[in-house]
This record gives C-alpha cells, structure tokens and sequence, in this order.
C-alpha cells in the first residue's frame, strides 16, 4: 500500500495542481493533499482560506476512485520542525510529490522520498498569473476545474482579490 503527500499553497488550486494529481493517482493507492500556509488568507499571494481551498479540491477532485485526505497545515516559525509537524497532522506517508526547493530539502534531510511532478503549461498556469488575471479583469476561470470557477464566484472571491490589491 502505497500513500502519497502532495504539498502546495494552491492559491487558488489550478489546472496545473490537478494534472498532477491526475498522474500521482496511477502511482499511489491513497493521496494526501496538504493545504499548506493554511492560517493566511486575504492577502494577495493568499487570497482564500483553508476551508475554501478544501472546497476547491474536494470538489475538483470528486471523479478521482482512490481515497484522498484533504488537511490543512499551518506554517511554524522553525523550518527544522516543519515536517515533524507536517507528520504530525496527516496519516502516514511514502513519498511526497514537490518542486518547492525548501520543502524538498526539508523532506529529504528527514529520510523521506521526494518525487518532483513534471510542470504542465507552466506560462499559464501558475497561482501568481491566475491572481493577477483576476485583478486585471482578464480571463482566469479557463486556468481553473469548472468546479473551482463555481467556488471562486460563490465566495465573491473576485470582489475580494480586487478589494485586496485596491488597499495593499
Ligand atoms: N503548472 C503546474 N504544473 C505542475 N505543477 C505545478 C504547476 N504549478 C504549480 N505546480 C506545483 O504544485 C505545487 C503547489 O504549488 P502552488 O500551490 O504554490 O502553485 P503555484 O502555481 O506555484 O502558485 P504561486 O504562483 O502562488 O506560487 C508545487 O510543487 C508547484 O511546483
Ligand atoms: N516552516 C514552515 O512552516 C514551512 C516550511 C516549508 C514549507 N512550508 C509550507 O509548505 C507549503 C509549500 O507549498 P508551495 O510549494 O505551494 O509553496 C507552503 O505553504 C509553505 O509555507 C512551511
């Protein structure tokens, strides 16, 4: 039995994110998605809350036939206590799937297998360029699942990225 740690921000979850999870699913038997930074919400590089990210995924993710555990996990002052922390709050793991540098690095002073997930339309998809065409008024919700657009305009989070960058 194979279970897997997929770590990210997801801010907000993207085309890009599910791709990748498209593809860990054929290689683990269970998926754990850690919903990192999960205490920062409304600012610009973290627009959503933890709870509207799960919102988010769990319902991209509504199609996918293994077990998935969707965690939120705070950020702690000391990088040498993070992945004891990160253990602390998910069912155990085999192998983590990241490019964040830090967080290969921490996992792999820990003894723990990382795997780095090729990048998918990289110019496109990316949290930070899916923020900016929500504050510039472009097209964003083609860069997202048809069920985070749903969440995105349920939440008003459009209103809300704006309001943020008006006053940041
Ligand atoms: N287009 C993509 N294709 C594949 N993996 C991606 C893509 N975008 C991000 N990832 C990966 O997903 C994980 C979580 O990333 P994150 O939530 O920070 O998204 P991001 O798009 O990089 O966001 P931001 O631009 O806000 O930093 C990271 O390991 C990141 O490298
Ligand atoms: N000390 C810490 O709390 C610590 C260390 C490394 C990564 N993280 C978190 O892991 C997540 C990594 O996600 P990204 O790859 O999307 O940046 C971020 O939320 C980051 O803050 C936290």
């Amino acid at each position: 039995m194979k279970r897997g740690l997929y770590v990210g921000r997801f801010q907000p979850y993207h085309n890009g994110h599910n791709a990748v999870i498209d593809s860990i699913a054929h290689d683990v038997d269970e998926l754990i998605i850690g919903i990192g930074s999960a205490e920062i919400s409304h600012d610009l590089r973290h627009p959503f809350t933890a709870g509207e990210r799960v919102l988010m995924i769990s319902r991209a993710l509504k199609n996918i036939d293994i077990p998935i555990y969707i965690i939120p996990l705070e950020d702690v002052k000391r990088n040498a206590l993070w992945v004891s922390h990160v253990k602390s709050m998910t069912p155990p793991f085999d192998t983590v799937y990241t490019s964040n540098p830090l967080v290969i690095q921490l996992f792999r002073e820990a003894g723990i297998t990382v795997t780095s997930p090729p990048m998918y339309q990289r110019e496109m998809l990316s949290g930070t360029s899916i923020r900016a065409r929500m504050i510039a008024g472009e097209n964003w919700d083609e860069c997202v699942p048809p069920e985070v657009a749903d969440v995105i305009r349920e939440i008003h989070g459009i209103d809300r990225i704006r309001q943020i960058a008006k006053t940041d």
